[in-house]
């Protein structure tokens, strides 16, 4: 059996690379190896990373080079109530973060939301794009590929749903600038976030493509899809999940729970998420929606780089007969419940909470209610901060909690 010290020896001898000790040793052993290297070059002494609570190999889909685990606590707010298309009644949200005052604010959300009587959340549109980019001669044969491309979605959809048991390709929609042709491919990808079957997919669609058109297939991904990456198009459009959720809530709720009234949360919103937004050109039109997508993406084995996406969010907060109506719609939120790190044991439990783990009945409907747990707890978000800032409690409440 090969130890950690004499796998570093082979690496240091030049015998193997520090990337493909797996297939020499146990995966636990490679990176205990990969430490002893790093830490001999560094200083760094890595024993908290290398106190991980999983085997390593459970991960070997989701890194490479593994050294250890970083570990990020992990608290949940709530329970609150969901009035959903996917989900109904009350639960616990998992996120995890590090950043104190957090969930103290998302669970007093939830507290008030609750006593309103719960949140609507609903998925209105579903679907992971993804846009490969093709070379062709001039814009005479752009308009060709552009028709053929409208004429051929079964030859595309056949192609494309070759590769997958799951996905379903929904349309193509073509982009032209110049001699640059842009065809955005979305999927329906059930309970997966979908970017690796989409990719693939639509990599089968392109070879249909080339074999057909005139066009060639400069590269799988032309920056049309977006991913992770702020862009317009998917603020508009949607990318993985379009979802939204409201609350009303009485304004003697407001005025006891969060210290302020309807009319001072609705002018702040006003003022700061739509027109301060505005003014600084952001596409986050809310205040902090990205705090509560990342902590529980992190939570539940979601993509870390796609809360880019996820913060492309609109509060809106208006008086309805003396009380207060707030709303949050996320256009792209990209989540999964198979697949990627929602595997992994830690985050497998926090999809747990929820009751989301791996594939839903109908296939879509765990993911959809993942989307809709993350909706609510964006609003709860919104509903704690923007009373905070109305009440003037932002830095009293960060000097308590966060440091
Ligand atoms: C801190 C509070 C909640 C105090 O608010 P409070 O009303 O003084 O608190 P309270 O002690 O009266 O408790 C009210 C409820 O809050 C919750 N709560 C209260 N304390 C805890 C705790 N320790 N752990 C768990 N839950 C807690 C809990 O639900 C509690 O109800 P209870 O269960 O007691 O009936 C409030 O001042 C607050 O929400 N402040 C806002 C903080 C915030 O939202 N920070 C987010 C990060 S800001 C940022 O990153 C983005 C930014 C600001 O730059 C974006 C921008 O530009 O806008
Ligand atoms: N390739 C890329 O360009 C990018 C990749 N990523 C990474 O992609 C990963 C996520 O991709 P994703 O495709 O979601 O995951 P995976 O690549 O892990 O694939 C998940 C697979 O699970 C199967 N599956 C089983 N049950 C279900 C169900 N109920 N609903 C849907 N699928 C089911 C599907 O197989 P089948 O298809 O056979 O039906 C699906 O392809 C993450 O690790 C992310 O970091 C992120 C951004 C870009």
């Amino acid at each position: 059996m090969t130890d950690a010290a004499s796998l570093a020896d082979r690496v240091r001898e030049g015998e193997l690379r520090f990337h493909e000790l797996e297939a020499h040793a146990d995966a636990d052993v490679a990176t205990e190896a990969r430490r002893i290297l790093v830490t001999e070059q560094s200083g760094a002494s890595l024993d908290a990373v290398g106190n991980y609570g999983f085997p390593a190999d459970v991960a070997d889909s989701a890194i490479e080079n593994m050294i250890g685990a970083i570990q990020v606590p992990m608290g949940v707010v709530g329970p609150v109530s969901i009035d959903g298309g996917a989900i109904s009644g009350d639960t616990y949200l998992p996120l995890a973060t590090t950043e104190g005052a957090l969930l103290a604010s998302v669970n007093r959300g939830c507290s008030v939301i609750d006593s309103a009587g719960g949140a609507t959340a609903r998925v209105l549109k579903s679907g992971m794009t993804r846009a490969p980019v093709f070379r062709v001669a001039d814009v005479a044969e752009a308009e060709a590929l552009v028709e053929w491309t409208r004429n051929n979605f079964e030859a595309l959809k056949d192609a494309a749903e070759e590769t997958t048991n799951h996905g379903e390709l929904l349309d193509v929609t073509p982009y032209v600038v110049g001699n640059s042709v842009y065809l955005r491919f979305r999927y329906d990808t059930k309970d997966a976030m979908g970017m690796n079957m989409a990719t693939i997919a639509t990599g089968a669609a392109c070879e249909v493509v080339e074999a057909e058109t005139t066009a060639s297939l400069v590269a799988l991904s032309g920056n049309l899809c977006t991913d992770k990456k702020p862009a317009a198009i998917n603020a508009v459009e949607g990318r993985g999940r379009s979802v939204t959720a409201d609350v009303l809530i009485p304004r003697e709720v407001v005025e006891e729970r969060l210290h302020t009234t309807p009319e001072a949360i609705s002018e702040l919103n006003t003022r700061k998420n739509l027109i301060g937004s505005a003014k600084a050109g952001s596409f986050g039109f809310n205040a902090h929606v990205a705090n509560v997508v990342a902590a529980m993406f992190l939570a539940t084995g979601q993509d870390e780089a796609q809360v880019v996406e996820g913060s492309n969010a609109i509060t809106t907060a208006d008086v309805q007969d003396g009380d207060l109506y707030v709303s949050v719609s996320l256009a792209s939120l990209e989540v999964g419940t198979v697949g990627g790190g929602t595997k992994l044991p830690t985050q497998s439990e926090g999809l747990d909470i929820i009751g989301v783990r791996g594939g839903g009945d109908p296939a879509g409907s765990n993911a959809d209610a993942l989307a809709e747990c993350i909706a609510v707890g964006a609003l709860a978000g919104e509903l704690s901060l923007l009373s905070a800032l109305a009440s003037r409690h932002l830095a009293s409440a960060h000097a308590e909690h966060g440091r």
